[in-house]
């Protein structure tokens, strides 16, 4: 194979408009020979004569449905297995429409390595070209606040799936390269400018267009040559701010973003009562934590609109022994450039992406949770910890 196909993928939420997005890619796509893999829980909605008609010979296109239903991690071997049937098809190009509930990573990942099992590596014959998301801009925050899982919509892609629908949402925004803000027929001016600006925090690297029905120039999501893993890794606004690059704020509409960083542990009680009393001027946060109660593990948190997790991640440098400290310190130019003397690696670094926040008193209320100098001189294990526990 002398050329590798490029790979469009559109992920959205269910219903924010891709099969309309993909029936408009279709019917303008030139004298492409497009593939078309489909990947939908509900009933199939292409228009049947854009398959049949509009120089689009059958030969040329094909349109698979999975059918186990769904592009997750656990079905990802059909995925692989159905590009890799349409690659060896002459065609031009290939889409492939993911459900609304897939995660964007793991249908990425199938592209940029040889699949063990099946023994297929698609890398050798296609090349991922663009991640789109598909926003629904009347229904955004309706579903990124509801608070809702998947489960209790009954959308899950598995029995015991309880990802929450934000999580989800801000999946798909963080690691697009195009976002399609969509059914902007359904949102006043000002409303849709702020979201507007919302997603540009939130992913300061994808081009963001606004459209209605999927109504977009195909050149501008179709062989961009926009798909990097490791920028899309790192494309997310928390990122960035946490890399000290910061987003530029849009004043207008209130939305800003900050980085609280510490050298002192939480107050586990203080700490949780804070969780507890979320601002909700906070969209998305996402960062590290020091706890004072577990000095030896670093904790993650993650929000995104009503849905809050922490987590393990990963042991602190500074709770090894000295010479593994001094080893690795010696190796990683970026743990040694922020090691303190006395604490390490130990702090707090988190990122705030909001709406109107109260920045000071938001930083205010932070440094009320970390330790005084008092507490400071205590052992770890004198402080009752009510957080859950790490997984
Ligand atoms: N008002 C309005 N409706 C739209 C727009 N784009 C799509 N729709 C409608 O929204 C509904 C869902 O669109 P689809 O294209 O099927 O959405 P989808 O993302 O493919 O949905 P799933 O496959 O269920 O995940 C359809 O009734 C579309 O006609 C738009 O810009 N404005």
């Amino acid at each position: 194979m002398d050329r590798k196909i490029p790979v469009t993928v559109l992920s959205g939420y269910l219903g924010a408009g891709k099969t309309t997005l993909l029936n408009h890619l279709l019917g303008n796509k030139q004298n492409l020979k497009i593939g078309v893999l489909v990947n939908d829980m509900s009933e199939i909605n292409i228009d049947a004569h854009l398959l049949e008609q509009g120089g689009l010979k059958r030969t040329d296109e094909k349109l698979i449905q999975l059918e186990n239903g769904c592009i997750c991690c656990t079905l990802r071997e059909d995925l692989i297995l159905e590009i890799d049937k349409l690659a060896d098809l002459d065609l031009d190009y290939i889409i492939v429409e993911s459900t609304g509930i897939s995660e964007p990573i793991p249908v990425a990942q199938s592209f940029t390595y040889q699949e063990e099992v099946l023994g297929i590596d698609l890398s050798a014959k296609c090349r991922l070209d663009t991640m789109i998301t598909v926003v629904d801009a009347g229904r955004f925050w309706h579903d990124y606040q509801s608070g809702e899982s998947l489960l209790d919509r009954q959308q899950q892609a598995v029995e015991d799936d309880e990802r929450e629908i934000a999580d989800l949402l801000l999946d798909q925004i963080e690691f697009a390269d195009v976002i399609l803000l969509n059914k902007t027929d359904l949102l006043e001016e000002q409303a849709l400018e702020q979201l507007f600006s919302l997603l540009q925090t939130l992913n300061p690297e994808a081009d963001i267009h606004q459209t209605e029905y999927g109504k977009i120039d195909p050149s501008l999501v179709l062989d961009t040559k926009k798909f990097s893993f490791d920028k899309a890794s790192q494309s997310a606004g928390w990122v960035k701010e946490l890399n000290n690059e910061h987003i530029p704020e849009t004043e207008e509409y209130g939305i800003a973003s900050f980085v609280y960083r510490k050298r002192r542990p939480f107050h586990p009680e203080r700490w949780m009562k804070w969780l507890e009393e979320w601002p909700a001027e906070v969209v998305r946060a996402k960062g590290f934590f020091w706890l004072a109660s577990r000095p030896d593990t670093s904790g993650l948190l993650s929000q995104a609109g009503q849905s809050l997790a922490i987590e393990a991640a990963g042991p602190w440098i500074a709770a090894y022994p000295p010479d593994e400290q001094a080893s690795l310190r010696a190796e990683d130019e970026e743990l040694e450039a922020r090691w303190h003397p006395v604490y390490g690696d130990r702090m707090t670094e988190l990122v705030f992406i909001g709406i109107g926040m109260p920045k000071e008193q938001l930083m205010k209320g932070l440094d009320d949770c970390v330790l005084t100098d008092e507490e400071m001189l205590q052992d770890s294990t004198v402080f009752s910890d009510p957080l859950p526990a790490f997984v």
